[in-house]
């Protein structure tokens, strides 16, 4: 046997996938290739060599040794060619720069040496691969490269390029066709792929009605279903394929030429590329089907198409692109009979929808896109058509097999999907974007314009916060516009006859004599040198003015308040000790029948008519007799105090009251702070309000607020407009609506608010006070309880006009007034009121008004025109409500929802906050029922549900 083994291992070098018996030589080969390919040590995974790749790669070894040979020899060929190369070109150098015949020759053979050298050097090379320790190769790939898809893009980009510039060419509306198609089929559900082939027949008929139906072949139906947007995108591959296939045969025949044109007489050419498409995705759809016959029957189809396509476009000479034959091509084969797939399907309502699909088409057309920026600029959904065009295309020229033809349909449908919910999105953003098509057109170009600066400085913040400003403040004073042009026009002031006129004459002359005798006796028997000199007589008091002889001091006098109240049997005397101006000590004494002071008596008066600020406000008659009235722009601010039942809220009452009779809407806004709900209700609905009479703390603290702000922007507006105050700026504003109103915020109860939020409320007030003045804006606060903790020094020391109605102490007295006097006034009325800048106070009866009055001209007013208001007490509520509440408050409820219970620790925890809040989330939480009471050491219940949980996130 051993000739045998011997003869056998003589072809067993040759033979490389032999594995014949074994024997010691083989074995020893098999191990010295082991040996020799063995992989280094490393932890890295390497593949593992089968003992046949190690008789390959043996085999390459020597055919290498064997090449190696070779390519030394023609390297060095080549090197003798190069040498020579190179003493002929400095022989030309030195001679004439001629190329003969020889050394054309030599150069050809040098490069036919190089080519032969290059060949056989990259067949080595190829053949070759060794082994290299920095190159890993893939689990999956091997040392083989994946293909990158750079290239596929690459290659598609380009016949996109091609398939566009064909487009535009020809001037064929196939991409619209194709989305028609696509839409229709779209409509349908795609679960249903695989489950009834003859509802997707239905499908095709009821979409396609120019399609013919073919019963006794549903898988074809469900293909052509489920790969609905695919269809168009195989006719595309099918038809280049079909036009290279036309190129090469040259040879192109009619086989229905009569059929074609009898058609196209009937149909123009869109709604025929429309009808061949759907036809042609039937044939495509047909060609994909598992049976191969079938296939080799469709291909024959194709075949034939491709030859009936010649006459026609040597007929009409228009196809001059690539994409018109291929539409051209598909009509016709729509009519062909020969295709018996087709013979038997009825054409449904095909006129009709052929129309149809022409007005959509004609509908939707888009001549600058197609024709200028189609080219130019290829959309997204395009260029992925294109990509399906060229993967439908190898997929079915590859795979032929039913098995393979499936996998590929289960594919193709995964990529029509996808493909269609693209183009879904793309639709709606076209036809949103076609209603602003007049915008774009201004636009050529759909450049993207990048900020250069991406960071918001502060001075950009600054800058913009400022527009926004202005916009506001401009849009304010086109709102006030509307509604003070409406207003002046219509407008009028309340008729002073809405305001009782009392006639009260009495006469006191005894009784005024008895007391000036009275009181010229007591200081004699006091010993004091004073007499009375002269009497005032005032609505609630007389004022005996005694002028002290030379040495005697005021004080003697003015300790004798008390025996002079004793000798006048007076209910109270006051000494004004000097009368300011004159050289007389003032003891005012109550008349024994006091006569009301009537608003109508100071309205009545020339002064208060002839005012010309809007802010004159009646105040009352002093005890002279002579009518008070001030200006709220002088005091600016006032402080309202006195017992309760001295008669403030009538002095308010006579305040408003008098500014409707001096201020029209527009001039003058009230916002009106009522926190014991009944005093100021009755203005509710008068234009003049800048809200409803608000009568919540709450509220009436947010109130507040808007009013600082408010002072802000008006403060703002005049350093932008140049001015220091409102009434520069008015008088500035060329016209009406541009004015600013002045605004009076009237405080009925400030203890009230003070009590609940005393540090927002003093804050605003404060800043208010001193800040508002310039810009409009005046503050009458009112309390009756004159202390410390209510009218702070912060406010005191801001409003400088006081006016005191009779107080129980003298300390209250110095609180309002900084001097005793107050506490001996006789209430009703009887008021000290202090101006601005003067340190003496002056008696004063405030004028009266009653309810009846009131109403009237509130009545009036209100038939003058709607409120316009600015706010509601509810929004300020749910603004107070918001400002009050944490941020955290939400994110807290949520997680007290899920964990079931919740205590501050844990949201200490979960939320890496302090205890302070932490402990206010639970008070909050508590506060909206949202969680238990405390429970001691244990965690508290939770109470709320999801619903509360959406109503507390729709409140915030
Ligand atoms: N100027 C006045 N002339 C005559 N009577 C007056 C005058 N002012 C008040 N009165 C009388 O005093 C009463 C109480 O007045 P008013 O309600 O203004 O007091 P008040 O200080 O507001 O009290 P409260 O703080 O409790 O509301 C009025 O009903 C009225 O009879």
């Amino acid at each position: 046997m051993d000739w045998y083994k011997k003869w056998f291992s003589f072809y067993q070098d040759d033979e490389d996938e032999w594995l014949g018996p074994t024997n010691d030589a083989v074995q020893s080969k098999e191990l010295k290739t082991k040996v020799t390919y063995q992989y280094p040590k490393s932890s890295t995974n390497r593949p593992l060599i089968e003992k046949g790749e190690g008789k390959h790669i043996m085999h390459h070894r020597a055919n290498m040794k064997e090449g190696m040979s070779d390519i030394r020899d023609l390297l060095q060929r080549r090197h003798e060619a190069d040498i020579r190369r190179y003493e002929k070109k400095k022989e030309k150098t030195s001679s004439a720069p001629q190329l003969g015949p020889t050394s054309k020759q030599n150069n050809q053979a040098s490069e036919a040496i190089s080519n032969d050298v290059h060949e056989v050097r990259q067949e080595k090379i190829h053949k070759k691969r060794p082994f290299h320790p920095t190159e890993i190769p893939s689990p999956i790939y091997g040392f083989q490269r994946r293909k990158k898809q750079d290239d596929i893009i690459e290659f598609e980009l380009t016949t996109f390029e091609r398939n566009a510039e064909n487009k535009k060419l020809s001037g064929h509306e196939f991409h619209d066709d194709q989305d028609e198609i696509r839409e229709t089929v779209q409509s349908r559900d795609h679960s249903n792929l695989y489950e009834d082939g003859q509802e997707k027949e239905q499908i095709t008929i009821n979409q396609l009605p120019n399609r013919k139906e073919k019963t006794d072949q549903p898988e074809y139906s469900q293909q052509w279903a489920a790969t609905n947007s695919q269809i168009t995108d195989k006719e595309n591959s099918l038809s280049m394929k079909i036009e290279v296939q036309t190129e090469n045969n040259g040879d192109k025949s009619t086989s229905f030429p009569d059929m074609i044109q009898s058609k196209q007489s009937d149909f123009d050419t869109e709604t025929q590329d429309l009808s061949s498409l759907s036809q042609e995705a039937i044939g495509k759809m047909e060609e994909t089907t598992p049976e191969q016959e079938k296939n080799q029957e469709i291909n024959d189809d194709f075949m034939k198409a491709e030859r009936t396509e010649a006459p026609l476009l040597t007929s009409s000479e228009t196809a001059e692109s690539g994409e018109d034959i291929q539409l051209t091509e598909w009509s016709i084969e729509t009519e062909k009979p020969e295709n018996h797939y087709l013979q038997d399907v009825p054409t449904v309502n095909q006129d009709s929808k052929q129309q149809e699909a022409l007005e959509f088409e004609k509908n939707n057309q888009e001549p600058v896109m197609r024709e200028d920026e189609f080219a130019k600029e290829p959309d997204d959904d395009l260029n992925k058509e294109t990509v399906t065009v060229e993967e439908l295309t190898d997929t079915v020229e590859i795979d032929p097999t039913n098995n393979n033809m499936e996998k590929v349909e289960a594919k193709e449908i995964q990529k029509a999907k996808s493909m269609n919910e693209h183009k879904e999105n793309v639709a709606k953003e076209k036809q949103s974007g076609k209603r602003n098509d007049q915008e774009q057109a201004t636009k050529p170009t759909t450049k993207k314009h990048l900020p250069f600066n991406v960071l918001m400085l502060k001075k950009d913040r600054e800058f913009l916060k400022k527009k926004a400003e202005q916009q506001i403040f401009q849009q304010m004073a086109a709102a006030a516009t509307e509604t003070n042009t409406v207003e002046e026009q219509d407008y009028q002031f309340p008729s002073r006859n809405l305001l009782n006129k009392f006639t009260f004459q009495q006469s006191n002359d005894e009784w005024i004599e008895d007391q000036k005798a009275i009181l010229n006796n007591t200081l004699r028997s006091f010993h004091v040198g004073a007499k009375v000199v002269d009497v005032s007589v005032g609505p609630t008091v007389t004022r005996f003015e005694l002028s002290p002889d030379m040495g005697v001091k005021v004080s003697k006098i003015t300790n004798l308040t008390d025996d002079l109240k004793l000798s006048l049997a007076a209910k109270e005397i006051r000494i004004e000790a000097p009368i300011p101006g004159k050289h007389t000590i003032g003891i005012e004494v109550p008349n024994k029948i006091s006569r009301p002071v009537y608003l109508r008596d100071i309205i009545d008066q020339p002064s208060f008519i002839d005012a010309n600020s809007p802010l004159t406000a009646a105040l009352g008659l002093d005890i002279t007799g002579k009518p008070i009235m001030t200006d709220i722009k002088k005091m600016p601010h006032g402080l309202i105090a006195g017992a309760t039942g001295s008669g403030k809220s009538v002095c308010i009452n006579t305040f408003i009251i008098s500014l409707l009779y001096k201020a029209r809407p527009e001039e003058v806004k009230l916002l009106l702070i009522d926190p014991k709900m009944v005093e100021l209700s009755p203005y509710n609905g008068i234009p003049h309000l800048i809200s409803p009479v608000i009568t919540d703390v709450k509220a009436a603290t947010q109130a507040l607020k808007w009013a600082v702000d408010e002072m802000e922007r008006r403060y703002e507006l005049f350093a932008h407009s140049g001015v220091r105050d409102i009434s520069k700026f008015n008088e500035k504003c060329e016209m009406q609506e541009q004015k600013l109103p002045y605004i009076v915020i009237i405080i009925d109860e400030l203890a009230d608010l003070m009590m609940m939020a005393p540090a927002d409320v003093e804050e605003a007030i404060a800043r208010i006070a001193q800040k508002a003045r310039a810009c409009g804006i005046h503050l009458l606060i009112a309390t009756q309880r004159p202390s410390v903790d209510v009218i702070t020094g912060l406010i005191k020391a801001n409003v400088p006009t006081r006016i005191a109605f009779s107080v129980s102490s003298q300390i209250d007295s110095r609180t309002i007034i900084d001097i005793s006097g107050a506490e001996r006034l006789l209430g009703k009325g009887d008021m000290l009121f202090v101006a601005n800048g003067t340190a003496k106070p002056v008696r004063i009866q405030g004028a009266f008004i009653t309810d009846e009055e009131i109403e009237k001209v509130v009545d009036h007013v209100r038939t003058q025109g709607e409120p316009n208001y600015l706010f509601e007490q509810e929004e300020l509520i749910k603004k107070s409500d918001l400002a009050e509440n944490d941020e955290l408050l939400y994110e807290a409820c949520e997680y007290a929802l899920e964990q079931g219970n919740i205590s501050t620790s844990s949201l200490q925890r979960h939320f890496r906050i302090g205890y302070n809040r932490a402990a206010r989330i639970i008070e909050l939480m508590e506060e909206k029922g949202m969680i238990s009471e405390a429970k001691g050491s244990k965690p508290r219940d939770v109470l709320m549900t999801n619903n509360d949980l959406d109503q507390l996130k729709e409140l915030l």
